[in-house]
Order: C-alpha cells, then structure tokens, then sequence
C-alpha cells in the first residue's frame, strides 16, 4: 500500500440548497461565530495528521464559493490542500461526482480512503475522526461510519402523522452519523450501482449494503448534529462557542 493511500481524503458534499432552513442564503454559508457553515466544517479536519486533500462539491449555481476560497482564513497558509467540483440533483450524485474527480481528474488509486462528511455537519471532534480512522486496520470490515445508539423511545407515525401508529424497537437502533469512511472505488462503483437499480440512497453506507458490503458502527458523539432547520442553528452556535 502506498503511503498516500494509507492517508485519507475528505469529500464534503456542499451542493445543497438547504430548502428545510428556509434561509435566503444556502444553510453551508450561513455565518456563526465568526465565519460559515462550512469553514467550521472544514476547519474539523485541518488537524488530521493523516488528512491528505480536501475536495469539496458545490452547486452548479453556487454564488459563495469562490469568494470563500479567496478570502477565508482557512487557505490563506496555502496548507490545506483543497480541490472542488460540482454536484448533482441530490446527496447521493453530488457525492458520486465527487469521487469521480478524485478517480479520473486527480487519479488517485482505486483503495484510496475517503471520509464522505456532511457540509453541514460542523461540530464533528478529532477524537471522532481519529476512531473512525482506525478502521482501516480492521480487515473485516469494508468501511464505517459514526453513529449513536437511539436513545429515545422511536414512534413511527400513520401516513399523516397525526397519530402514532406503532412504537419501534429500539434494540440495535442507531442515528447514522457523517463521516462516514470507504474506498474510493468500492464507494464510487456502489453508488453508481445503486443509483441503476433505483435504490434510494440517504448516505453512502446504504449504497454500500445494498452491495452486501460489511460497514461497521463507530460510535460518536451525538452532538456532531447536521444544520437542517432553524432551530439547529441556535444549537450549533452554542457548541461551537463552547469548543
Ligand atoms: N444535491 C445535494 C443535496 C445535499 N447535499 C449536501 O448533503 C448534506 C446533507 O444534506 P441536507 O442536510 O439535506 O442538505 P440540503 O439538501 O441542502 O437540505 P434540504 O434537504 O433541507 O434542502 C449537506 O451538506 C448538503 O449540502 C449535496 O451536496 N448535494
Ligand atoms: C448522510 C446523513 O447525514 C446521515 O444521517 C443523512 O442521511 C443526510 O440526510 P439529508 O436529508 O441529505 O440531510
């Protein structure tokens, strides 16, 4: 294995339109405690020894990226080694055309590590990177994602929620974090496969099952929560003042 394959990547997956915050600007580039979204996010990863690029994937139409890429403090050193791309209509083709680029325009090998992590996910700890990380020694495995077992009692609700319908079980029930960490082939090769067979793919570990993959759980912190509606931002700022 080379050395750089033993390092990782990171895709952010930032071609969203953030329709559920109702905000006038995308949710990535709302600005708290001093910068956006999305510099929090990827100022998670700066300290990753072992981080070997950056490439973050941007609506077609977006109008912040640039700028961003200019004036942010994050690039100024030159030291964060950052590619960007264009995504697709929703998460699952945003990503696939990510590690598109990462295949055939920087042409990296096929075993690559790549961490798939939400843009709008901004409060992820380095010792969860670090644990998540480790699974690449682990050969049973084909990759892993961070999650946290379901704590509260799980309603699922009738077809229009006016009512509950039947009470889940929540023995082995997890929330399915970001990161989450896989070959670069495999997880391209998956994605393509899923999206031809009409399964419908929320993350990248759900394209990766439906290929019979073996994805492991590393369990995180529950308060690496995604910026999806308004009062996610209250919280978000409050985690990161308190960091
Ligand atoms: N076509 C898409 C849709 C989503 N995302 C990204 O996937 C992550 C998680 O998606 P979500 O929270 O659903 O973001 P949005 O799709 O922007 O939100 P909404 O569903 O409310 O429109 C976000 O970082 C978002 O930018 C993406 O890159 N490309
Ligand atoms: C990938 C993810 O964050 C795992 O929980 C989630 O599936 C993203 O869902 P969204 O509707 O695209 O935000």
């Amino acid at each position: 294995m080379s050395i750089s394959e033993n390092k990782v990547w990171v895709l952010i997956p930032a071609a969203g339109i953030g329709s559920r915050m109702r905000s006038e600007i995308p949710k990535q580039y709302l600005s708290v405690c001093g910068a956006t979204i999305l510099e929090h996010t990827l100022r998670c990863f700066t300290d990753l020894s072992e981080l070997a690029g950056i490439i973050v994937v941007v609506n077609h139409e977006d109008t912040y990226w640039q700028s961003l890429l200019q004036e942010s403090q994050l690039f100024s050193n030159g030291k964060l080694k950052i590619r960007y791309t264009y995504g697709g209509s929703d998460r699952a083709e945003t990503v696939q055309n990510g590690l598109h680029y990462l295949l055939n325009d920087i042409g990296l090998s096929d075993d690559q590590w790549v961490m798939v992590h939400d843009a709008a996910r901004p409060c992820v700890r380095l010792d969860d990177l670090l644990a998540l990380l480790a699974v690449r020694d682990d050969c049973d495995l084909d990759g892993a994602i961070l999650g946290y077992r379901v704590k509260d009692t799980m309603k699922r609700s009738n077809a229009d929620a006016s009512k509950i319908g039947f009470t889940e079980s929540r023995e082995n029930l997890w929330h399915a974090l970001t990161p989450q960490m896989f070959r670069l082939k495999e997880l391209f090769d998956s994605l393509v496969e899923a999206k031809l067979a009409k399964h419908v793919v929320t993350d990248e570990a759900s394209a990766m099952e439906f290929l019979g993959k073996k994805v492991g759980l590393v369990e995180g912190a529950s308060d690496n929560i995604k910026l999806t509606s308004p009062s996610d931002l209250r919280l978000i700022e409050f985690l990161l003042k308190a960091r």
